[in-house]
């Protein structure tokens, strides 16, 4: 057997042309601003990424790039100015921090209402409550995905491996509540491999390398490969992206999503749906 592949863009296209048509029935464009401290490569390269897309599907992009150094309260400072400020609709400080900034500090200081990272504990809350609000991109984003390919949710194991407070736990929330029976592992679970071979959906975000193998699925689950993990190439070729699973795992998986081309575009859509999202709430 040989896996389908779920690729990210034909969602994340279904995703923004949503988006976009909304947008354009707003008074104005929904604008995001995003910010990010230094210029560590990955961050640079993502925040560029969203800052394209923004762009391309009709949204007005704005993008703070602070020097590394920059104090806390002069971040905090900022954040107040973009709060108070209507012209903007969603705002995103990405991460992670530098160690000097407290990331729960930024979180909160960001409007609930403006927080289209879907970080901050009201909107936290509101998704462990089960109640409507901004969620984080990447679980909305698989969640769409799921659906856009018609990948059934309720009522299935699903087995979510990693617990960050970015992907992991949400998801996990996000599953449960569309009715799945959620276990979420970590890196203290003993005998991950006898937990994942359980999943109907198994849902991967841990950062290492091909984590998961072929005799850690069960024949026919779906996979879920949010790792983003950059190798150097062998004999000092050009280093290349890979996720957490295995490609080997698409021997025996039903369904898996690639690396790269699957969660990330699907998180960089759903960004942007949340702008829109965010923007028509504060029209209202
Ligand atoms: N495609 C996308 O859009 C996105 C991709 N990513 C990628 O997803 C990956 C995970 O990111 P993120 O959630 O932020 O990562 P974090 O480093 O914040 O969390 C990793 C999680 O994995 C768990 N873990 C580590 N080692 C193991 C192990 N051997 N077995 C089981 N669990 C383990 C950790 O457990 P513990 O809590 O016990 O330490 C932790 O909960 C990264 O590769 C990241 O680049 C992230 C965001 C978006
Ligand atoms: N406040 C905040 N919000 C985030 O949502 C956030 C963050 N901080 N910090 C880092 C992680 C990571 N993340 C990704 C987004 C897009 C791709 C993406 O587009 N990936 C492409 C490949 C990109 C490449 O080539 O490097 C793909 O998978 O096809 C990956 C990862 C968002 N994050």
């Amino acid at each position: 057997m040989t896996a389908r592949l779920l690729p990210g863009a034909p969602a994340a296209e279904a995703l923004l042309a949503d988006a976009s048509a909304r947008a354009a029935r707003l008074p104005a464009p929904p604008h995001l601003v995003m910010v990010r401290l230094g210029d560590d490569p990955a961050s640079v390269s993502y925040v560029r990424g969203k800052d394209r897309k923004a762009r391309e599907v009709g949204l007005t992009s704005t993008v703070y790039a602070l020097p590394e150094t920059t104090p806390q309260a002069e971040l905090l400072d900022l954040i107040a100015r973009l709060n108070a400020d209507d012209s903007v609709n969603g705002i995103l400080v990405q991460l992670p921090l530098p160690a000097h900034v407290s990331e729960q500090a930024v979180l909160h200081a960001i409007d609930p209402r403006k927080d289209v990272d879907g970080f901050h504990p009201l909107n936290v809350g509101e998704l462990w409550a089960g109640r409507p609000a901004l969620r984080p991109c990447t679980p909305a984003g698989i969640l769409y995905l799921l659906d856009h390919y018609g990948i059934p949710v309720a009522g299935q194991r699903a087995v979510v491996v990693g617990r960050s407070h970015i992907v992991g736990r949400p998801l996990a929330g996000l599953l449960l509540n569309r009715d799945a029976t959620v276990t979420v592992t970590h890196s203290r679970t003993i005998d991950l491999g006898a937990v994942t071979r359980e999943a109907d959906l198994l849902c991967v975000a841990v950062g290492q390398p091909h984590l998961i193998t072929p005799e850690m699925v069960r024949p026919g689950a779906t996979v879920i490969d949010v790792g983003i993990n950059r190798v150097p190439g062998e004999n000092g070729g050009k280093a290349h992206l890979t996720g957490d699973v295995d490609p080997e795992v698409a021997r025996v998986a039903g369904a898996i999503t690639p690396v790269p081309g699957g969660v990330g575009p699907m998180t960089i859509a759903q960004l942007l749906a949340n702008t829109v999202a965010a923007a028509e709430m504060q029209a209202r």
